[in-house]
């Protein structure tokens, strides 16, 4: 079984960079998965359940495990060389970190530290979203806010951490996307799925159509193409919908399926963030043969104009992604 270690080192010439920087990158994101895996699973029993009483910048309650996880990954990724700075969900504005490492450092890392919040106590999968650049800013400058604006196309790698029946780490250099699982008897992520790519067909959708009232024209008359019958192109679909962009993407990419989370009455922008959600599902969508876009625009050639931005995305199979994006087109909103 080959370790992760192990295959960035066979698949060098995959990074752009120094193979030993990706090696050290990842490692800094295994270290804080394996500790979110330790202390999710027994979540009931230490006091990391719940809210903590707070909100985040965007005004969401803030649990406990996110800003247990925020704070595991950040110390990982500082006790490493290689990252100028972070930005998070759960921190309001960048994090420069502090010594040679603002000014000489090469990367920024931005993270959802934990996404599916919602699921946290209640037992089912959540997971951690990460997103890689190179400093746009000159060395011996500290790095500001702009190293972090980039757009998607920028991504020097990309990835996500599902916890679930299983904790997987999946990632993408931009040759191809990798999983890894977790044995957690021996603490290593092993290689399990070497250039996982979407089925080229899909029969799955995934959306909160509790939303539905509030859906773009086009959305609605693309659910009910779902829903009709026509064994021909397998439909009805069916619906599957966990409530964690994470989870329903990585089931997406294994079977096949359209994820989707339109603007709705209480995200007119949609509720997934652009930076730390949409680009890095998207460099991964993308690099496994699927599609990612807002419903008309590439996403990882959107141009990002705050940290924090939220943008609608539907994604996943390539084929459901652009009917979608046909009914977005051709139904416009008046
Ligand atoms: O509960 P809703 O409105 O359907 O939203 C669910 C979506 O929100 C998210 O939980 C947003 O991510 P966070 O949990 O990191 O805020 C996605 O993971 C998930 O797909
Ligand atoms: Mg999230
Ligand atoms: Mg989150």
């Amino acid at each position: 079984m080959k370790t992760l270690g192990e295959f960035i080192v066979e698949k060098q010439q995959d990074f752009p960079h120094a193979t030993g920087e990706l090696t050290s990158l990842l490692s800094a994101i295994k270290l804080g998965a394996k500790i979110i895996h330790r202390d999710i699973n027994k979540a009931g029993l230490v006091d990391i359940l719940g809210t903590n009483g707070a909100s985040n910048v965007q005004g969401e309650a803030q649990m406990k495990l996110d800003l247990y996880a925020n704070e595991k990954l950040k110390a990982a990724l500082i006790a490493r060389g290689e990252v100028a700075g972070i930005a998070s969900e759960e921190e309001d504005d960048i994090v420069v970190f502090e010594g040679e490492r603002a000014t000489h450092a090469k990367y920024v890392v931005l993270m959802d530290p934990l996404d599916g919040s919602s699921n946290i106590d209640v037992n089912v999968s959540v997971g951690t979203i990460f997103s890689i650049y190179r400093r746009i800013t000159p060395i011996g400058q500290p790095i500001t806010e702009a190293d972090f604006l980039q757009p998607g196309n920028r991504q020097v790698a990309a990835g996500y951490v599902v916890y679930g029946s299983s904790t997987m780490l999946v990632y993408t250099t931009g040759v191809g996307v990798h999983a890894f699982t977790y044995d957690s008897s021996i603490g290593v992520f092993c290689l399990s799925h070497e250039k996982v790519r979407f089925p080229t067909k899909g029969n799955m959708y995934s959306i909160n159509e509790g939303n539905y009232i509030k859906f773009p024209l086009g959305v609605k008359k693309y659910l009910k193409f779902c829903q009709e019958q026509d064994e021909s192109t397998g439909r009805p679909y069916t619906s599957r919908y966990i409530g964690s962009l994470v989870a329903d993407f990585h089931r997406n990419l294994l079977k096949g399926g359209i994820y989707l989370y339109p603007s709705t009455a209480s995200h007119p922008k949609g509720k997934l963030r652009l930076l730390y959600e949409c680009n890095p599902m998207a460099f991964l969508a993308e690099q496994a043969g699927g599609r990612a876009s807002d419903g008309f625009r590439r996403i990882l050639d959107i141009e990002p104009e705050e940290l924090h931005q939220r943008m609608p995305l539907f994604i996943g199979t390539e084929s459901m992604v652009k009917d979608a994006e046909r009914f977005m087109h051709n139904y416009p909103d008046e």
